[in-house]
């Protein structure tokens, strides 16, 4: 069986060596919102598959500086990738429950037999969720337009005492290697855990991010964004300090739980003596393949979440997700502290985290019908309650025979619309959450809000405030972290994230 993966297309540097498939309007849609709307190639290939064979870079990240040179001198793209028939056999056998093409059967295979099958180089399929690649070397950074994964992990370091900028540098490379050999598919180093032998990418990606006190421990307080910023606080904000912030932010996300985890355990390892983690979540979101059809993801409210996202196709679209090069005019997300245009940004973003709890006891109470009027839309198929499809826009003047609005005036989705926050858009790109049943019996569960725009004062900012005024959902959800970090742009072949700030 050939693992067959869509992969139409999306407007980030790493789509772009996407094949586009034709599509409907509606289909393309669709497709943009949920995980199949890959911004990944899928390949089959020995390459991305880790074997126990180290990097030949040498030992683990952590150990020393790495040179650039161990950033992989050429990005494996569709174009460098030979054609392949398959992955070895010896490098699937001991996934359990791999899926085993050539009449394999590897469901429980014991270490004799995997050590006397490791002998064995007979080809065979990875199958399509493991061996999906996005690159790391862009004009972004990867997990902004890449579809969400099934697994996330979102991570703050705070920079060890005495740790400054060129230890921050050195920081950055040293994650930067690592990173772009994790998304290939290649081990950590000679030390790696081994935590993802076996496993390909499995559409990993790490994107880094600084926050505002980044710049205060690295001297570099003069070319901290305008962007950065503290957020406003909101009346409904219930955040605690603890988990909120931090110097450096990390979010990773993979199709494959171990492969997620790997990544983010050697990314601590490799912080070494130059930092601590600060605060970690870990999130969760539909597998690729669960549904039968491409489809929106459902939040654990049970409602389709993420429908009205800005599109990649949209001509608005990078105007307000990425920083645009420094130059006459530069908007607000683009200057830094010292008000000047600054370059080191460009083609970054600013992401917005919070962790937001939702009161799934008090929210289930509810009738169907009040928990429609809450969002204003239908919980079935996300349609507005104006009626149409999911795709449909929102009615927002329609009335009902009544005379009230028949999309309510406090609708979590009309008063977040950029329509009713002159113009105010983001990408949300959340996971969900479970960290187990509280003492009260309720769980912990809810949203890891994560959304990209090229300025929060004019994305997440207008709408929270908003919300925070009148939004019929509030009362069931309750945001309890809250991190507000600039993500730089894509690093180049043979550059670091990061390098254009702290290297000039
Ligand atoms: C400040 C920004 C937002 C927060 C915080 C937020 C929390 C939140 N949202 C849902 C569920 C849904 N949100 C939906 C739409 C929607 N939400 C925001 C912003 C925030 N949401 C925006 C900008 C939009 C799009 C509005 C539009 O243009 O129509 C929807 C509807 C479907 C969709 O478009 O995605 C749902 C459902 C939850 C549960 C939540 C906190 C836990
Ligand atoms: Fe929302």
């Amino acid at each position: 069986m050939k693992p067959v993966h869509d992969t139409s297309g999306a407007s980030s540097e790493q789509t772009r060596r996407t094949p586009q498939t034709q599509q409907t309007q509606q289909t393309q849609q669709t497709q943009q919102n949920e995980q199949t709307r890959r911004t990944r190639r899928t390949r089959r290939t020995e390459k991305p598959v880790r074997s126990a064979k180290p990097m030949e870079s040498g030992g683990h990240p952590a150990e020393k500086a790495a040179p650039e040179s161990t950033v992989p001198e050429t990005p494996v793209t569709e174009s460098t990738v030979p054609e392949s028939t398959g992955v070895s056999r010896r490098r699937l056998l001991g996934t359990a429950g791999a899926v085993g093409a050539g009449g394999l059967a590897l469901g429980a295979v014991g270490g004799a037999a995997v050590r006397a099958a490791a002998l064995d180089d007979t080809p065979a399929e990875l199958a399509s969720v493991g061996s999906t690649t996005v690159a790391f070397h862009g004009e972004h950074q990867p997990g902004i337009t890449t579809p969400a994964q099934s697994r996330g992990h979102l991570v703050a370091f705070d920079l060890a005492p005495g740790a400054g900028r060129k230890e921050a540098a050195a920081l950055m490379r040293r994650w930067s290697a690592l990173a772009a050999g994790l998304m290939d598919g290649q081990p950590a180093g000679t030390d790696d855990t081994g935590i993802a032998l076996d496993a390909g990418p499995s559409s990993l990606t790490l994107t880094f991010g600084f926050g505002r006190t980044f710049f205060d421990r690295t001297g570099l307080a003069d070319r901290r964004p305008a962007g950065l910023d503290p957020l406003p606080p909101f009346s409904a904000d219930r955040l605690d300090p603890r988990r909120s912030n931090g110097d450096l932010w990390i979010q990773i996300g993979a199709d494959d739980g171990l492969v997620a985890f790997h990544a983010l355990r050697e990314i601590q390892r490799a912080a070494a003596d130059a930092a601590r983690v600060r605060w970690q979540m870990n999130g969760f979101n539909r597998s690729p393949g669960a549904t039968a059809r491409p489809m929106t993801a459902r939040n654990l409210m049970g409602q389709v979440d993420g429908t009205n996202n800005p599109q990649p196709s949209d001509p608005d679209f990078d105007r307000r997700i990425f920083v645009p090069p420094a130059g006459a005019g530069t908007p607000r997300g683009g200057t830094n502290s010292a008000g000047g245009a600054d370059d080191w940004l460009a083609g970054g973003s600013y992401a917005v985290v919070r962790r937001i709890r939702m009161l799934l006891d008090d929210w289930e109470r509810l009738a169907l019908t009040r928990q429609e009027e809450i969002i204003g839309r239908r919980k079935a198929d996300g349609a507005p309650l104006t009626g149409g499809t999911e795709t449909t826009p929102l009615a927002l003047d329609e009335l009902r025979p009544d005379g009230q609005p028949a999309i309510p005036a406090n609708a979590h989705a009309r008063i977040s619309a950029p329509e009713q926050n002159g113009g105010a858009a983001m990408l949300r790109r959340p996971f969900s959450y479970h960290d187990g049943i509280g003492p009260d019996g309720t769980p912990d569960a809810g949203l890891l809000f994560v959304c990209w725009q090229a300025d929060p004062l004019r994305g997440f900012v207008p709408v929270q405030r908003k919300l925070d005024r009148g939004d019929a959902l509030s009362p069931f959800i309750r945001h309890e972290a809250s991190g507000l970090f600039a993500v730089p742009g894509g690093a180049r072949e043979g550059e670091y994230v990061g390098q254009r700030l702290l290297e000039s």
